[in-house]
């Protein structure tokens, strides 16, 4: 029996825009085990909402086109018609977002809208799925559910209700969750709440996690393997341990670099990684970070790097990886 419940090969995401084609994700492959969090990093715009979206195939049809497969419990969900998709969405994958208020709906209670969720998704009655929602809404903390339960999402704090939102995406007992920036523009003490129950709900419900983000500190907090996206591709892919003590690509090296830290030169200024990620419309030709990459030579912007395995968990795409392992082991 496999432990993979997700496995992307070489996944390509092309965006029809009134410019010309684009492509947003260009050649992903990675898997996700079962009850495993994974993080996906990168700065803005280096495709890891479109990625993930993908997944789920969020995009409407005749502005999209995928390659490649999404195999999930051993179907590839791009050869999935809509009705067999539909059934995967919220039901074995589920997917929440930085702004609830975009995902609940206004008019209906927070009970109403959980209730709604396990009457479709798993088919009991309506007196079940009302116990079912108490129990929900106590998995992620609410307090006082029941009362709880009547409200409305403007009645409940931003923590609250990403907890409700949640609580929503949880109703159908999903194999997979898919959290995009999910506490992003929650205040820190809240955002350590939200990670901790997510902690909670991946170990009792073994529930997979695919979490991103682009705060190197949640990943070292939540997960246990990371992949790094820089301008649609992975970068890298390691462990968490070995992306932190052993970074090979210079755009992970660079992500670390940026993290502030408490001990260091407060005096000093903070590192950042000069320029900024291509627009899809001038994507360079060879390595796509060359052009920001202190490693960078002909070679680099001659042609795109292959990937090459470090260790069993950690691949880099960078020719240049065999001379900074080396550094690395000097240093
Ligand atoms: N529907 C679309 N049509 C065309 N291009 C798109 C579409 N959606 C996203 N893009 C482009 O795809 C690229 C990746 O965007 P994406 O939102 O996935 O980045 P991200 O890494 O999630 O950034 P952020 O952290 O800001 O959410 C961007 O250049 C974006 O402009």
């Amino acid at each position: 029996m496999t432990d993979v419940l997700l496995e992307i090969n070489n996944l390509k995401t092309h965006f029809y825009t009134e410019t010309g084609q684009v492509t947003a994700v260009n050649g992903v492959s990675f898997a996700v085990k079962k009850g495993e969090i994974v993080g996906v990093v990168g700065e803005s715009g280096c495709g890891k909402s479109v990625m993930s979206q993908t997944i789920l195939r969020l995009f409407e049809e005749g502005t999209v086109e995928y390659d490649g497969e999404i195999n999930f419990k051993g179907n590839n969900l791009l050869t999935l018609n809509k009705k067999q998709m539909n059934k995967v969405r919220g039901n074995e994958i589920s997917m929440i977002f930085q702004d609830p208020l975009s995902t609940l709906n206004p008019v209906h209670t927070i009970g109403r809208q959980i209730a709604e969720s396990i009457i479709l998704h798993q088919k009991k009655s309506k007196k079940e799925a009302e116990a079912e929602v108490i129990e929900l809404l106590k998995l992620v903390g609410i307090p006082s559910p029941e009362s709880r339960a009547k409200e409305y999402p403007h009645n409940l704090s931003g923590g609250m209700r990403q907890r409700a939102m949640i609580a929503v995406a949880l109703a159908c007992h999903p194999q997979l969750l898919i959290a995009d920036e999910p506490t992003t523009a929650l205040d820190v003490t809240i955002q350590a709440q939200i990670l901790d129950l997510m902690k909670k709900l991946n170990q009792e419900l073994n529930m997979g996690i695919i979490f991103i983000t682009h705060d190197l500190g949640v990943v070292a907090e939540l997960c246990s393997r990371v992949v790094v996206m820089y301008l649609g591709e992975i970068v890298e892919e390691a462990s968490v341990e070995e992306l932190f003590s052993n970074p090979l690509h210079p755009y992970t090296q660079g992500l670390i670099k940026s993290i502030p830290q408490l001990d260091g030169d407060r005096t000093a200024l903070l590192h950042t990684i000069e320029g900024t990620v291509p627009p899809l419309t001038r994507v360079p030709h060879g390595c796509r970070f060359a052009s920001r990459c202190p490693f960078a030579d002909e070679q680099c912007t001659a042609s795109s790097p292959p990937v090459f395995e470090n260790t069993a968990s950690q691949k880099v795409k960078c020719w240049h990886f065999e001379k900074i392992l080396a550094e690395q082991r000097g240093a």
